[in-house]
């Protein structure tokens, strides 16, 4: 009997000449090599069999022992090529074919997808190459070995895929017949795989458990007995549902649809031993946050206390009236004269949210010096002066009120400087400023940035202020006036609103950056006032209440007293008041003569205002007030009352006010050894720009010596200058009907006076 190559291909096992043609073969591409694939036997080894056969006398004799013979040769071939497939061929397991090496991308190394870690995953794909392969001989009857190899491929695919999320709809498109599960051992024969029936059954064989796993082989978990109780969790809209807060919102749901149903039986007041339920009146909203007046007679006139003293029932008690409070400042007179009123209904209806806000506002709520300005800034004479005790007693009707001589130097009390104590004191703004903030919450804060209709954005109070009252800070960045012109030319050059104010020692706040104090607008008829006060040796300057209360809802304004130094940058002035200026422009002469004797609550004082007595007892180191007469004599007190200032763009005339024959500044005659032309009484840069341009300008200074006050020698400068008719045009050009172009005309006539008023 010949030995043909067939019969030597069947007779070997055909796993093992599998596995041995596949670890030396390179890819099978046709029908032939797919032979030469499977052959046990090279070409050469097969000729020598025949041949040996051949040799043979007895050829039957021979047949078994050549069988034998192949079966060894193979499976040492086997053996020395890889050993641990010989392991399986010796086992009898099935053939494993390495499909990456088959088709030529083993060197590839794994694939990765983004962020897909394959390094732990398993290569399963073989098995199932055989599975398929074993599965259904018919289908794969007939393919070639390289279809095989891409079915392998596809198969590839899906034990990658079998990790995710989708295996399932894999195994529903290869649904796996009773055959597979012949294959599953090749699978689950190797460490650490094994099939999920295999476990279930808990037929664990202890060489199917991987490695990992066999550590946890003794847990419940292993073994698949579950004994925790079985917790149903309810999801809505992707958040967990706690069924006992929905049987605790049913109870709730179910008692208040009873209470609902049940006619409510009055409750009849329980004297003994329960505690009486007293109902509950609306006591805040109108004047929330706010202090009822300590005393309600104050602001009657001599005839009506006269009245009232005939209506005794309207004698204050004393007692609170919480149910319909009276409007706060005028109620008793509303009773007196019997008058009817009405609650304005917007009375505590502060701006819903989604109000537009300013952007590119970095909000500062305390001053910072910026560069320079820092070692400039130096503790001047006044500083030291506010630790002087105030002569004030606790006994007083008013202790620290409108006489306290600290409040009328604009000094703020403290531990070093009040007579009173920080209990009754009544001179401690700031410090009442930081406690109401402190305390937190929209109403307390009591202003609100509202988007105004022609201004810009202004600010508006959620709340009541009574007269005189501290309302907010005006902080931002302390400058050097140098760093102010750099900022003017450089950054704020092409802007439509400043933010820059004078403060002290020549410095300018800047509130660019800075708290909401800056969104305040002018008016030419304002409700408040901003002032600078020496707090603890610091100026600090801030928005107050003017001389009327202001109520909830009313935009808060002041006079800016708007130096804009160039007659380019004149604006027209839009607060609708009856004597508007027409423009944002300063004080006129008339209006800067009839103010001081106006001021009350922190304003500019005369010294007729202070009791003599208390002015005699003075601590000798407070500056001496003198009396002196007429407008400027009150200045004499160191008061920046209504200083707001924009500081234009323009070359600085610092140096041309000089050349003009200005005196020399209280900064020179401190030694500073600069020229500045601008100190005033009242601390208000008074600073002449000079923009190079066709701004005509006629400035003229005169300056007037008024007595000493303080560190320094008073001085008045004023610097006249004459509207050119091309700001004229620019400034008219705005009122649409003849008669407002014509006053604004008339206002533009007047020759603006920039002096320390
Ligand atoms: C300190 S800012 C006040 C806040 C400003 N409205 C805003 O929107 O930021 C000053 C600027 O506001 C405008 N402004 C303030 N009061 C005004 C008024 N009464 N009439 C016209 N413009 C006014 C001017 O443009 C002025 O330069």
């Amino acid at each position: 009997m010949s030995l043909s190559p067939e019969r030597s291909f069947s007779a070997a096992p055909l796993d093992a000449l599998s596995n041995v043609a596949s670890s030396n073969s390179t890819p099978p591409t046709t029908v032939a090599d797919s032979a030469s694939l499977h052959s046990d036997t090279s070409k050469h080894d097969m000729t020598s069999v025949a041949d040996l056969a051949a040799d043979s006398p007895d050829s039957s004799q021979m047949e078994p022992l050549i069988e034998q013979q192949l079966r060894d040769e193979a499976i040492h071939r086997a053996e020395a090529a890889t050993p641990e497939r010989t392991r399986r061929v010796r086992d009898g397991k099935k053939p494993v074919y390495n499909i990456a090496q088959l088709i030529g991308t083993a060197g590839h190394g794994k694939r990765r997808a983004k962020g897909d870690n394959v390094s732990n995953r398993r290569r399963r794909t073989i098995g199932r190459a055989t599975e398929i392969d074993q599965e259904d001989p018919d289908t794969t009857k007939g393919d070639t070995p390289t279809r095989r190899t891409r079915r392998s491929l596809g198969s590839t695919t899906t034990a990658h895929t079998e990790a995710s999320p989708r295996p399932k709809r894999v195994a529903a498109r290869q649904p796996a017949p009773a055959a597979s599960r012949q294959a599953t051992p090749v699978v689950a024969d190797r460490p650490g795989v094994s099939t999920r029936r295999s476990r279930r059954s808990g037929d664990v064989n202890e060489k199917d458990i991987p490695r990992e796993l066999r550590r946890l082989e003794d847990t419940k978990e292993f073994s698949h007995v579950d004994d925790s109780p079985v917790v149903y969790t309810v999801w809505s809209n992707g958040k967990y549902v706690d069924p006992n807060q929905v049987k605790k919102e049913e109870e709730e749901r179910k008692k208040a649809k009873q209470a609902v149903e049940e006619p409510k039986v009055e409750e009849e007041p329980v004297t003994q031993g329960k505690k009486r339920r007293v109902k509950k009146y609306l006591d805040k909203g109108l004047y929330a946050g706010q202090d009822a007046p300590k005393d309600p007679l104050k602001g009657l006139t001599p005839g009506e206390k006269k009245q009232l003293d005939d209506l005794p029932e309207l004698r204050p008690s004393g007692v609170v009236n919480k149910v319909m409070p009276l409007p706060m400042y005028t109620g008793l007179r509303t009773l007196i004269a019997g008058r009817d009123f009405k609650l304005p209904f917007n009375i505590c209806n502060p701006l819903p949210p989604g109000q537009p806000k300013p952007d590119e506002w970095r909000k500062m709520t305390k001053n910072r010096f910026i560069g320079e300005s820092k070692d400039i800034w130096r503790k001047s004479d006044h500083f030291h002066d506010y630790q002087s005790k105030c002569v004030c007693k606790a006994t007083d009707d008013d202790p620290c009120g409108e006489s306290c001589q600290n409040r009328i130097m604009l000094y703020e009390c403290d531990e070093t400087n009040c007579n009173v104590g920080p209990e009754l004191c009544r001179n401690r703004a700031f410090r009442d400023l930081t406690k109401r903030r402190n305390k937190g919450g929209k109403y307390r804060v009591g202003v609100e940035v509202v988007k105004t209709s022609d201004r810009g954005y202004g600010v508006r109070a959620n709340r009541g202020f009574a007269p005189g009252q501290i309302i907010m800070e005006y902080a931002g960045e302390i400058i050097t006036e140098e760093e102010c012109d750099r900022r003017m030319n450089e950054v704020y050059k092409d802007n439509e609103c400043y933010y820059l104010m004078s403060f002290d020692q020549n410095m300018i706040i800047d509130a660019t950056s800075g708290s909401i104090a800056r969104f305040v607008n002018h008016s030419c008829n304002p409700n408040c006032r901003m002032i600078k006060w020496i707090v603890s040796g610091q100026p600090r300057m801030a928005l107050f209440a003017g001389d009327n209360p202001i109520y909830t809802g009313d935009e808060l304004t002041y006079d800016y007293n708007f130096d804009p130094f160039s007659a380019k940058n004149v604006q027209l002035c839009l607060c609708g008041e009856e004597k508007c200026r027409g423009v944002l422009g300063p004080k006129t002469r008339h209006e800067a003569v009839q103010q001081p004797g106006k001021v009350k609550a922190g304003g500019k004082r005369k010294l007729g205002d202070v009791p003599s007595g208390k002015a005699d007892g003075r601590d000798a180191k407070k500056p001496r007030i003198t009396s002196t007469k007429g407008a400027l004599a009150s200045v004499g007190l160191k008061i920046s009352h209504g200083t707001a200032t924009a500081i234009k763009k323009g070359v600085s005339a610092v140096k041309k006010a000089a050349a003009l024959g200005g005196k020399a500044s209280s900064a020179k005659s401190r030694g500073k050894g600069k020229t500045v032309v601008k100190k005033t009484s009242t601390n208000r840069v008074v600073k002449a720009y000079v923009k190079n341009g066709p701004a005509r300008k006629r400035v003229s200074t005169t300056t007037t010596v008024k007595g000493k006050a303080g560190s320094g020698v008073l001085k008045t400068k004023t610097i006249r200058k004459t509207v050119t008719a091309e700001a004229r045009a620019r400034a008219t050009k705005g009122p649409k009907n003849a008669a407002a172009r014509k006053r604004k005309e008339a206002v533009l006539d007047k020759t603006y006076d920039i002096a320390s008023l």
